[in-house]
């Protein structure tokens, strides 16, 4: 993050920056135009949220901030859905910044959080810390306590508030799927990774550490929590190589069979 984006400073065009609590946001920071919600592997439909945010910025001549929680709600309030990690929170801002968002703000989500009610959220948030002129956010979008806010509880808050709210259409992934994150898990569960990347797109990267495997062979290694395809081979790229083929195993790694990749952080696509 960089600092100075206080007192109605706009931020010079090429300054993006990434808060990961609230009380990163400079005071006086704002007015701004928000979207909000997880944006895990910013697919497609974000993709379409984001660019929604980002013109009534341009428009309106202020920075366009995305809001995400961190981790997953469904993980921390224990609801049985798959929440394999998609990216990671620099990426999924970096991911952002390229779409023209010039502040991500991370909001970690914890029980306490979950707690707030849709007004204390909308208060807090979106109010004092961002000063929102403007809220974009998809129509099945919820928020706050047993999740009770809607677009219309936005729209309602809004009105109040001063700010106006923009519920964006869903898109969809292919016929008669929504394009989301979870259609996005499935895909990687059941191997199709052409799936994810139509959904994505771009292929699905994962992120690890790279190390010799002892079998003249390289391994990413990478997070427990997050999404990889299936076991089984795939085509990668990696670096400036590929596409190679690669095997996903069972336990959070990638072997590749080349020894010339450099031991550290690094990642794959997966591209067929
Ligand atoms: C302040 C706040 C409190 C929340 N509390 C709950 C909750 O009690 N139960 C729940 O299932 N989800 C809760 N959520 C999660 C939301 O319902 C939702 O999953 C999240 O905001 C991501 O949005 P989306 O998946 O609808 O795009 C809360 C979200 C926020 C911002
Ligand atoms: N297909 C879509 N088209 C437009 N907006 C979308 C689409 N999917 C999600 N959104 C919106 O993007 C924001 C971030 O949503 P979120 O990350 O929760 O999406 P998701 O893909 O449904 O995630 P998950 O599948 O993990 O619940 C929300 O405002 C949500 O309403």
């Amino acid at each position: 993050m960089r600092a100075g984006l206080g007192a109605d400073v706009r931020p010079s065009s090429e300054e993006c920056v990434l808060w990961r609590a609230l009380g990163e946001v400079p005071a006086g920071f704002g007015p701004s135009v928000v979207t909000l919600g997880v944006f895990d592997g910013v697919h497609r439909g974000h993709a379409r949220l984001i660019d929604r945010a980002v013109g009534f910025g341009r428009a309106r001549n202020l920075p366009a901030v995305l809001v995400t929680f961190d981790p997953h709600p469904a993980r921390v309030l224990g609801l049985p859905r798959d929440t394999a990690a998609l990216s990671t929170v620099e990426r999924r801002a970096d991911l952002a910044f390229g779409l023209g968002i010039r502040a991500v703000c991370v909001l970690p989500f914890t029980r306490e959080f979950a707690a707030l009610s849709p007004s204390e959220f909308v208060e807090r948030a979106l109010v004092e810390r961002l000063r929102a002129e403007a809220v974009v956010v998809g129509a099945d979008l919820t928020f706050g306590h047993r999740a009770a806010g809607t677009v219309d509880t936005l729209r309602e808050l809004g009105e109040q508030r001063g700010f106006t709210t923009h519920g964006v259409g869903l898109l969809p992934a292919e016929a008669g799927v929504r394009c989301s994150s979870t259609h996005v898990r499935a895909c990687l569960r059941r191997g199709d990774v052409r799936g994810a990347a139509r959904a994505l797109g771009r292929p699905h990267h994962v992120e690890g550490t790279f190390r010799p495997d002892g079998h003249g062979r390289t391994e990413l290694v990478v997070a427990s929590g997050t999404a990889l395809p299936a076991p089984g081979r795939y085509w990668g790229r990696l670096g400036g190589l590929g596409p190679l083929p690669v095997w996903v195993t069972g336990e959070q790694r990638v072997i590749v069979p080349v020894t010339s990749v450099r031991p550290g952080p690094g990642g794959i696509d997966f591209v067929a």
